[in-house]
């Protein structure tokens, strides 16, 4: 999620006392229909379904061909929507509005889930032809679009920069979106999601799915009280770079406890995000020499001294398929199932090394890595 190109980034996401996605409804939602609004600029329409989301509404700036991609999406109308969210929003010092657990929560514990406000097609911002005060008048059309209730959530999000209050907020909190197939590349709003703050080393972990869902997972226990965070940038970068990222992107001093750790201990955890890099590419070759029971040892180690819980799956899953090539069993098993569980976490179900890794837990002999590192 992490792009140096633009500079409508993938933070994250935010929302209010509510969460949009979990309010009962006395009145079922609207149909989930999309409509052409015939509003356009340049090759770039308003296209609105005010029953999108579980009836929650969705507006799209983009362009025809991703209009057709976005017909094909079934709606997801999920029963959980009426469950009582296991969190609260509330002020965090030194960071505004912040999402907190109300509840003891477990890794693999669901947190939130939502479907998008507003798209915005990523080339709108790039374009020569359309000029700015005509995207900036494009977007608050789109906005007018949407049902009350989710126009007023999408302007209570936070504007961390100023000027042009629907850009500011996307800078702010949207997410990239791909629709797939050539020039699918979106900006998307979850007004719900977007009152996560960053962590470095974050207690949920967050995907979007083919529905275009954004869904949040605890991937580290959290107790009644504790904030929940996402990441917004590649935690795997060492501190420096990880610090100008939130400088420069979002405008924030990142505090979080990894990167306030004392120069001594961030030296060390910096040490082991390189370390970390090493073995996963002697370990990633079919071919290398000195792959050992003790070098996978080390891998999971680092992960769990580094507290990078939110991206162990391509980890655990390197992990199986070397205990397997080793003729470890027994580890292969336990990590294919650890790397299954990341990856569903991080991913989603669709993922393909979940299914991959379901195939070598079970049958772990007959999996084609069987004993591939020994000899004969
Ligand atoms: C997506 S919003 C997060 C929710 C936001 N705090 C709110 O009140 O709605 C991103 C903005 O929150 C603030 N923020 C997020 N994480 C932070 C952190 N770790 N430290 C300080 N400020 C942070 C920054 O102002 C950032 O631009």
């Amino acid at each position: 999620a992490d792009s140096p190109l633009c500079p409508w980034t993938p933070a994250t996401p935010c929302l209010l006392d509510e969460a949009p996605q979990q309010i009962l409804r006395e009145e079922p939602p609207p149909p989930s229909k999309w409509q052409e609004t015939g509003k356009c600029a340049g090759k770039w329409c308003i296209f609105v379904n005010r029953g999108f989301g579980n009836g929650e509404g969705t507006v799209a700036i983009t362009t025809k061909p991703n209009f057709e991609k976005l017909l094909k999406i079934e709606d997801t109308r999920h029963e959980s929507a009426a469950s009582a969210p296991p969190y609260f929003i509330d002020q965090v010092p030194g960071k505004g509005l912040g999402v907190i657990a109300n509840t003891t929560l477990r890794r693999g514990d669901p947190v939130m889930h939502e479907n998008p406000a507003l798209l915005v097609h990523r080339e709108l911002e790039r374009s020569t032809t359309v000029p700015q005060h005509e995207q900036f008048a494009l977007l608050d059309t789109a906005l007018e679009q949407l049902p009350p209730r989710r126009r007023d959530q999408f302007l209570a999000q936070m504007g961390h920069f100023g000027g042009h209050r629907i850009t500011d907020i996307l800078t702010t909190n949207a997410f990239q979106l791909d629709l797939g197939g050539e020039d699918g590349h979106h900006y998307a709003s979850f007004p719900g999601v977007s009152r996560y703050n960053h962590d470095c080393r974050p207690n949920v972990a967050f995907y979007i799915s083919s529905k275009l869902e954004h869904i949040t997972t605890v991937v580290r226990d959290a107790r009644p009280g504790e904030e929940l965070s996402i990441t917004y940038l590649d935690s795997s970068k060492p501190r420096e770079e990880r610090r100008s990222r939130a400088r420069n992107a979002w405008g924030f001093q990142c505090t979080c406890s990894q990167c306030a750790l004392s120069d001594a201990a961030s030296a060390l955890s910096d040490a082991r995000l390189v370390e970390i890099k090493q073995i996963e590419k002697v370990i990633s070759d079919p071919l290398s020499e000195g792959v050992t029971p003790g070098l996978l040892r080390r891998l999971a180690k680092l992960y769990r001294d580094d507290r990078l819980e939110v991206e162990m799956g391509s980890a655990w899953t390197l992990m199986a398929l070397n205990y397997n090539m080793l003729g470890d069993a027994t580890a292969a098993v336990k990590y294919a199932r650890l790397a299954e569980e990341a990856v569903v976490i991080e991913g989603g179900q669709d993922v393909g090394d979940a299914k991959a890794m379901r195939e070598l837990a079970a049958g772990s002999k007959e999996h084609f890595t069987w004993r591939r590192r020994l000899p004969g």
